[in-house]
């Protein structure tokens, strides 16, 4: 029975004083389950302010992304092992707000992964297809790519420290999560291209969902055989709906 994770992503958003009061709000529920893990993604600035506050409680937090390299003159970057000294364990990789704005590649993903996983972090692999690629039937083929470098290139068995996200684009911010049907369905794909390398591996990667995720279809998509959790994104900075998907994992 795999774990379910319940992962905010705060985006772009926040000040010291929202985030103070978002921790403060959510702690009770994630301290109360017993079924989930709670996470959140912060933007770098408050990784410190959330260190400090979520230190020696049940809630894991982590970054929305990393760079490739470990230092050096790369301005504007942060590297893994500075979210590692403060205390990150996830990073999100290749979310597709990443991918759109800043040219992010399947391959560059993988490098950012590996690197991650090097330097004892957990990355969340984030994959998904555009509303233009799903009306014209290539949802399969999309994922597909997506993963080929971490699965062909990278092996395998980097999935068993490694955590999937199904986001469909056209679900991201919209208010239209893909139905459980859907969302399962993409979900079971995903274990079924893992299981084509490593039955072991594809049964125990935990693979979440992302898209309009609320309190209110919580239940239902984490009801489905394949969908471990939620990566959720403007419900992740509401404590009632956080509160609420926490609960809906239990
Ligand atoms: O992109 C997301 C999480 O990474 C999802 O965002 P929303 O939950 O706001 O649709």
């Amino acid at each position: 029975m795999r774990r379910k994770i319940v992962m905010g992503n705060w985006k772009l958003n926040g000040t010291k004083e929202s985030v103070e009061a978002l921790l403060t709000g959510i702690l009770p529920a994630a301290q109360a389950t017993t079924t989930a893990d709670v996470a959140v993604c912060a933007p770098d600035i408050f990784i410190d302010q959330v260190s400090r506050k979520l230190a020696d409680t049940p809630i894991a937090w982590g970054a929305e992304n990393n760079d490739v390299h470990t230092s050096g003159a790369y301005t504007g970057e942060t590297s893994p092992t500075m979210l590692k000294e403060f205390g990150c364990t996830y990073v999100l990789v290749g979310h597709s707000e990443r991918r759109q704005y800043h040219g992010e590649s399947d391959a560059s993903c993988a490098h950012k992964y590996a690197l991650l996983q090097e330097h004892g972090l957990i990355p969340v692999l984030c994959i998904g297809e555009t509303l233009e690629e799903r009306e014209s039937d290539r949802t399969n083929d999309v994922i597909r790519k997506q993963l080929a470098p971490v699965l062909n290139d990278l092996g395998v068995e980097t999935l068993k420290n490694a955590v999937i996200a199904y986001e469909p684009v056209w679900a991201i911010g919209t208010g239209k999560a893909a139905t459980k049907e859907m969302a399962q369905e993409v979900h079971a794909f995903i274990r079924q291209l893992i299981a084509e390398k490593s039955a072991e591996v594809a049964q125990g990667v935990q693979v979440l969902y992302g898209g309009s995720v609320k309190g209110a279809n919580a239940v239902e998509l984490f009801a489905q055989e394949d969908i471990d959790g939620a990566l959720v994104g403007g419900a992740a900075l509401i404590v009632e709906e956080f509160d609420a998907i926490i609960k809906a994992a239990g």
